[in-house]
């Protein structure tokens, strides 16, 4: 069997679409839904997601405005902007992209973040409304998962999903997501003892460690969902954490990297900055 691939590409340019004209109609009341996005220091890698992301940004129709901070910025000035950010009714959202330089406690930036403007979802009060099944910012790559498994028709009441990673960003909410779904889920990590034991017992694989070719097609069930997040760079190329070419013979489904998640994640962070924009003018 060869899997399916579900690109992520087609998905987001529709998903784009709509939000374009969500945004036209917005703008004829007058709302201007504006993100920011914050980078400290010129790491190439950094400086090309941001650069999608405000592309993405624009072409949709927001207002867009990147902020570079050179690499020995302090914290207490980052505060002090986030905090005039947050005070700025023409901010809807703001993003400080990670990882920030060590000097900075990247857990005391999250949690200065105004929740409403928090369209990363990564404060510990949008993270604990998701926890509890509450509406709010799903964190973008979680979310983008979800709706690509939606959107694919890939039911998940009852599904065993196996989890590789455990970061605040990716492993830990999307298992709580589709723990709201429904799914039946397991975490595992660089601890995990037999971690082929636990990868071969999924119905749906999500793969989020940073590590590539961390799996392949021998961890892998037939008939398998695998969604793969990593975001590696080997030899100046991106790829992920799963061995695409091995695991597509066995897999029902396979996500590509690039052109899988990525995509939705960009797409999703603009979701939540119109949502945001929607909730702080009360529409
Ligand atoms: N506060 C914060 N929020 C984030 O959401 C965040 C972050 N920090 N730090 C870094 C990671 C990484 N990340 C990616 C998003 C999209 C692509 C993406 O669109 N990738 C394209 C290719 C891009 C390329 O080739 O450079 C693709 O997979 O097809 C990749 C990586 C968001 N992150």
């Amino acid at each position: 069997m060869s899997a399916e691939v579900i690109y992520g590409k087609p998905l987001a340019e529709e998903l784009r679409q709509e939000m374009k004209e969500e945004v036209s109609a917005l703008h004829e009341k007058k709302i201007h839904p504006k993100l920011v996005v914050v980078i400290i220091g010129e790491d190439p890698a950094s400086m090309s997601y941001v650069k999608g992301k405000q592309r993405a940004s624009e072409k949709v129709g927001l207002d867009s405005e990147l902020i570079e901070l050179p690499v020995d910025t302090s914290e207490q000035y980052l505060l002090d902007l986030i905090d005039r950010l947050n005070q700025d009714d023409e901010v809807h959202g703001i993003l400080v992209q990670l990882p920030v330089p060590e000097h900075i406690s990247d857990q005391k930036i999250i949690e200065s973040i105004d929740p409403r403007k928090d369209v990363d979802g990564f404060h510990p009060m949008n993270a604990g409304r998701m926890l509890t099944g509450q509406d709010t910012f799903y964190p973008c790559t979680p979310y983008g998962i979800l709706v690509m498994l939606k959107r694919a028709s890939i039911s998940l009441e009852g599904k065993h999903v196996v989890i590789v990673g455990r970061s605040n960003l990716v492993g830990k909410p999307v298992g709580q997501l589709l723990l709201n779904e429904n799914a039946t889920v397991t975490h595992c990590h660089s601890r995990t003892k037999d971690l082929r034991h636990h990868t071969k017992q999924a119905d749906i694989l999500i793969v989020a460690a940073g590590r590539p070719s961390l799996v392949s097609g021998e961890d892998i069930s037939e008939g398998t969902v695998v969604i793969d997040v990593g975001v590696n760079r080997v030899d100046g190329k991106l790829t992920g954490d799963v061995d695409f070419d091995s695991a597509k013979e066995v897999a029902s489904y396979i996500t590509p990297v690039p052109k899988g998640v990525g995509p939705m994640t960009i797409t999703m962070l603009l979701h939540n900055t119109i949502e945001a924009a929607k909730r702080i003018h009360g529409q």
